[in-house]
């Protein structure tokens, strides 16, 4: 989003705007106050009154026009762009000139417009920041600012803040240490909150940190846009950290911090989450929507949770979260502790996680680490799979096309219906396809992957693959905690965000073995998922408001729904939106 000094008025003014006429005549107030425009001032939908009054007559084109010829416009313009980063950098700008349609937009077309402003294509946006920046779009909170920072935040006007996500660029999805350019994934969660559970998009908080980067490309690119220097050690950037969540808090009190793509993301998770309201996305967002999913799987298999066996390729923030989440599933069930541990299997790129293995291993993976492999050691991600023959295999290892022809036949072998869940990101890093899976596996693979993957056609059967992101979760978490007012974000409250997204499949979604809810309907999976966390916080009595009890489910729902920023004020043309139609028929989505 824009700095809010450049948005327009009505949006700086931090008052929800849920109505169209609430936010017309805001805009027409301020706009008729003063001299100069501001972008959104150039509406096309603006009627004849309203141009009058904004003084914009003349200075836009004549015709006064429906939401839905401004949208076939944008989809047509989105078309015409042969390139993924074409397109995400004209949604970058219609965010930056035109809020409520371009939100709109999103919201219309979730499917085919999330890939191009979120995973996979913000991937390519955030290598390639430097030099396909125009405008900014968050907070750079730099290291040489330092002792400064509460200063640096008065800079950002917004009188509200929500929800901040920060990330300091170390480990941009499966793509590595990417410095200052990692910007665009807090930009890309942040349109996400907005679009699927809608957070007032003034209240929103983009940060990167900028403490430095290993990335050799970036210290030597001239474009590059962050300082050119080697990171600061791990307390330099704690107490760095320290100051800005001072700072923050002391701006913008109780705001929740999202914090996402570090590469080490456990002492800042440890330090923070029983003294502020944060949570980490990529150890506990990403443990929520993957035990969400497999939860469904588990059912789908008939195997009974004690049978389970699951082998990570991967041990890092992401798989030791989905681990955790999961091995907590079973020992809600009932399965001892001691057990229910001892059913994951770790593989880093050192191989299986054992005790013997004769390295130090890093305090994350202690938990999981083998003891009971008599001295054997696989190196290979297939040698752990002939050892354990797991009925579960997760990919949370950044290496693209890990999952072989070989081994998940093997799975196959090993199970009438193999959970193969590939969720590296993004696509280029999936350890397979959904079509690989599908074709080695004679279709019976239950599956789901971090990036999104087409449908796959076989048999006269269309079968749609389940998308494991954490976007099914963080907004609904985000959202939850903001409308209660939770001082913090527990484990219980993440728990409850699975399970509520777990349950919120429709009979229908069930029957076709889905896993995940279709995403179009992901803002009322928002609020299911933001009443369930409501309710977790309310029992751990967390929660500061507490009139929020007193509602019985249907009214919490209302009530959240009530909360959500509707952007339907962005056709004031006073059209009736017509269907746009081509020849008599309904005008086809152009092909994104
Ligand atoms: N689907 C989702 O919602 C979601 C959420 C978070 C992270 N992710 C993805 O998960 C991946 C990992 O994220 P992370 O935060 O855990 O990163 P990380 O750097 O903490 O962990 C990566 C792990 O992979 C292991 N690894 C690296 N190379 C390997 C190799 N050749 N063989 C075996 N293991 C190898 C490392 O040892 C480490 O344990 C990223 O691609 C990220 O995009 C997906
Ligand atoms: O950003 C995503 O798409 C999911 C996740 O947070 C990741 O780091 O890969
Ligand atoms: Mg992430």
């Amino acid at each position: 989003m824009a700095p809010p000094s450049m948005m327009t008025p009505f949006l700086r003014s931090g008052t929800p705007s849920q109505s169209g006429e609430h936010q017309v005549s805001s805009a027409v107030h301020s706009a008729v106050h003063s001299r100069s425009h501001s972008p959104t001032d150039f509406d096309t939908s603006y009627n004849e009154d309203l141009r009058s009054q904004l003084k914009v007559r003349g200075l836009l084109p004549p015709h006064v026009e429906s939401y839905e010829l401004q949208k076939a416009r944008c989809l047509e313009q989105i078309a015409q762009k042969s390139n993924p980063i074409d397109k995400y950098m004209y949604l970058s700008n219609l965010r930056n000139t035109n809020v409520n349609l371009f939100y709109r937009l999103l919201m219309d077309n979730m499917k085919e417009i999330t890939p191009l402003v979120y995973t996979p294509v913000v991937g390519e946006a955030c290598v390639k920041w430097s030099h396909i920046y125009t405008q900014p779009e968050g907070l750079y909170l730099s290291y040489a600012d330092r002792g400064n920072l509460r200063a640096i935040l008065d800079n950002w006007t917004a009188e509200h803040v929500d929800i901040a996500v920060v990330t300091d660029g170390s480990r941009i999805l499966g793509l590595g240490d990417l410095g200052v350019n990692g910007m665009g994934i807090p930009v890309g969660k942040l349109a996400l909150y907005v679009g699927c559970a809608g957070i007032q998009p003034d209240r929103t908080l983009p940060i990167t940190i900028d403490v430095g980067t290993e990335n050799a490309a970036n210290l030597k690119d001239p474009l590059y846009l962050g300082a050119k220097m080697h990171r600061v050690s791990e307390a330099e950037q704690l107490e760095f950290l320290d100051e800005m969540m001072i700072a923050l808090n002391d701006k913008w009190p109780g705001l929740l911090v999202q914090f996402e793509d570090f590469k080490n993301p456990f002492p800042s998770l440890e330090r923070y989450r029983n003294t502020y309201t944060c949570f980490n996305d990529d150890i506990q967002g990403t443990g929520a929507v993957v035990l969400g999913g497999t939860i469904n799987a588990l059912k789908n298999t008939g195997i009974p949770f004690k049978d389970q066996k699951l082998v990570f390729f991967g041990a890092g923030s992401a798989a030791v979260g989905v681990a955790k989440q999961i091995c907590e599933l079973f020992i809600k069930s009932g399965i001892p502790e001691s057990d229910a541990r001892k059913m994951f299997w770790l593989v880093d790129s050192k191989g299986m996680v054992a005790n013997d293995r004769g390295d130090t291993l890093q305090e994350h993976k202690i938990y999981f680490s083998r003891d009971d492999n008599n001295g054997q050691q696989f190196k290979s991600l297939e040698e752990v799979v002939d050892y354990v023959k797991p009925t579960a295999l997760m990919g949370l290892s950044t290496i693209g096309g890990a999952f072989t022809e070989s081994v998940v036949r093997k799975m196959a072998s090993y199970n009438e219906k193999p959970i193969i869940f590939p969720l590296s990101n993004p696509s280029s890093k999936s350890e397979c396809t959904f079509e690989q899976a599908m074709q080695w596996t004679n279709n019976k693979v239950i599956f789901a992957s971090g990036s999104p993957f087409p449908d796959f056609e076989a048999d006269g059967k269309v079968y749609t693959p389940g998308q494991g992101n954490n976007m099914y979760v963080f907004p609904g978490i985000g959202l939850g905690t903001v409308l209660c007012e939770a001082v913090h974000v527990t484990q219980e409250m993440i728990y409850a965000s699975a399970v509520g997204l777990a349950e919120s499949l429709t009979d229908e979604e069930r029957e076709k073995g889905l896993l995940y809810p279709n995403l179009d309907r992901i803002r009322s999976i928002s609020v299911i998922v933001a009443r369930s966390v409501i309710r977790a916080a309310q029992k751990e009595n967390l929660d500061k408001n507490k009139t929020l009890q007193w509602l019985n489910d249907m009214e919490l729902d209302n009530y959240i729904r009530s909360k959500m920023y509707n952007p339907a004020g962005g056709d004031h043309s006073g059209a009736s939106s017509p269907t746009l139609e081509v020849n008599g028929q309904p005008a086809q989505l152009p092909n994104l």
